[in-house]
């Protein structure tokens, strides 16, 4: 599904948070959104899935503006994984992948065996089949954060936003993630801090006090002068001896002596 994005712009508080931002993601295209802290990643990511009422500017998938599609319609085409997710009800591990399902369910169409069938799909891609009738309240964050990807995947979504999905998780969950979300048959649009991560994304768009200041493949944009003037780092690109993948090792160069 194309997901497609016109001049936003959002607003809050006298400041202007999104800037003007034009995007155009293809169907089946992993786009990465990187900036520093701030920048406005995660807000974008709210904007296109529909949740800042108070934006200007149009977002439309495969051509229809999200504003026209009733919300539970969107919800069938389009899943987010906020930072810190949140459940406040006593679910447990499975309870919370099955909420996933609403947007599909109705008096006429109750659960049925195929709802279980994506449900254990969903968590056994994450890794958390063997947890899931362990209460939500005594999971990790990382076991949470898997929870809530897998919440995501049982949504069974065309376009799925997913906001430092990463964090949380140890480096062995990382690499599954980041693998999972490379093989899935959908849009993906994913804000990443781990710039090395980005480099396996199709595209990336570096965003700066609101505005998407870049916009390409990984290898075009994370150049020396961009990492310096955006991330105020220095960057040197490695070679890894093992596979010839191109690695970034950064430097501070504000601090050093
Ligand atoms: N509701 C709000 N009211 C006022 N300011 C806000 C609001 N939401 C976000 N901001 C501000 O907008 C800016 C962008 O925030 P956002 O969370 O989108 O950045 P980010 O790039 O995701 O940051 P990080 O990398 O730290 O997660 C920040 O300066 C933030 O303080």
């Amino acid at each position: 599904m194309r997901i497609t994005a016109t001049k936003l712009v959002l607003q809050a508080q006298g400041r202007t948070i999104i800037d003007g931002v034009d995007l155009d993601i293809a169907p089946g295209e992993t786009f990465g959104l990187i900036g520093p802290n701030g920048s406005g990643k995660s807000t974008l990511l709210r904007l296109l899935a529909g949740l800042e009422r108070r934006a200007g500017g149009e977002v439309s998938l495969d051509g229809h503006n999200l504003r026209r599609i009733p919300r539970r319609e969107i919800a069938r085409r389009l899943a987010m994984v906020e930072q810190q997710a949140e459940t406040t009800d006593c679910l447990s591990a499975r309870q919370v992948v099955e909420l996933g399902r609403t947007p599909w369910l109705s008096a006429l169409v109750p659960w049925g065996a195929k709802d279980t069938a994506i449900v254990d799909e969903a968590l056994y891609a994450v890794g958390m089949k063997g947890m899931s009738s362990r209460p939500w309240s005594t999971l990790s964050g990382g076991e949470r954060q898997r929870l809530q990807i897998a919440r995501a995947l049982a949504q069974r979504p065309r376009v799925l936003l997913l906001d430092e999905p990463t964090n949380h998780l140890d480096i062995h969950h990382q690499l599954a993630l980041l693998r999972l979300v490379e093989e899935l048959p959908l849009t993906v649009v994913i804000a990443l801090h781990d710039l090395n991560q980005a480099m396996g994304c199709d595209r990336l768009g570096v965003m700066s006090q609101g505005r998407m200041v870049a916009c390409g493949k990984p290898a075009e944009i994370l150049t020396p002068d961009l990492l310096r003037a955006i991330f105020r780092v220095g960057a040197t690109l490695l070679t890894d001896p093992q596979d010839n993948t191109k690695v970034l090792r950064f430097h501070d160069i504000e601090n050093s002596r």
